[in-house]
């Protein structure tokens, strides 16, 4: 039986059907949900993708959050659902207080959109295992809010406990605190990022297929759990 990634789609929603081709080109089946649908129609996974939910009034992610599928995803990511929230997916995890913090405009106030180089800090996640730790990888970054901030306590404790998954190289696009990309929660099963990987599945569209791992990671964990 092939494994059911769903991806939720909220009203502005962007890179839903991105994120659903990426998990099939991972051997997954994707499963569409819809942001009014309390059901998770019997998902092992799910994926909250990129895009503008609820056209980003207020703040990125702050209306989307209330969704009624996020009330059984939140309910269901604390027992240990394998979640993970792309760039408006990350936004829409930190509002959910899923995961700590908030993602605030760029320091320059430019939407920003470029291929980004990572490296992967934390390979025992959920979404990371098939990546080793301290590999580089490239992937494309697009956002108008992705500066993640978070009291120096809340930074340090990320820090200790390894749930900083992904930080910028090179180039902070953002004003990120300590270069952070991307944060778990503490069980690893809820991973969000601002960067893009279900844009970096295949050679042909590139810039690399860097992005697959997250998917064929999470596959592997659910085939063998
Ligand atoms: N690509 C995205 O998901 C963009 C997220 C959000 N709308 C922002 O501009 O920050």
């Amino acid at each position: 039986m092939t494994t059911r990634i769903g991806v939720v789609t909220f009203p502005g929603s962007l890179d839903d059907a991105d994120a659903r081709r990426a998990i099939r080109l991972a051997g997954g089946e994707p499963v569409a949900l819809w942001h009014r649908d309390k059901d998770l129609h019997q998902v092992d996974a799910v994926v909250l993708p990129g895009g503008f939910s609820y056209g980003d009034y207020l703040r990125c992610g702050a209306i989307a959050r209330f969704s009624p599928v996020m009330e059984t995803i939140i309910e269901q990511a604390r027992a240990g659902l394998p979640v993970l929230g792309i760039c408006n997916g990350f936004q829409v995890l930190c509002e959910s207080h899923l995961l700590p913090g908030a993602l605030t405009r760029n320091d320059h106030l430019h939407f920003v959109c470029r291929d980004q180089k990572l490296r992967v800090e934390n390979a025992n996640t959920a979404w990371t295992s098939d990546y080793a730790e301290g590999e580089e990888i490239t992937v494309p970054l697009k956002n108008g809010e992705g500066g993640y901030v978070a009291d120096e306590r809340t930074l340090d404790e990320l820090e200790a406990e390894g749930r900083v998954v992904f930080r910028y190289v090179d180039v902070n696009p953002n004003g990120s605190r300590r270069d952070i990309a991307g944060i778990c929660n503490e069980a690893g099963n809820v991973v969000g990022l601002m960067p893009h990987p279900e844009h970096a599945v295949e050679a042909l569209t590139g810039p690399t297929t860097d992005g697959l791992g997250f998917f064929t990671s999470v596959l592997k964990k659910l085939v063998t759990t």
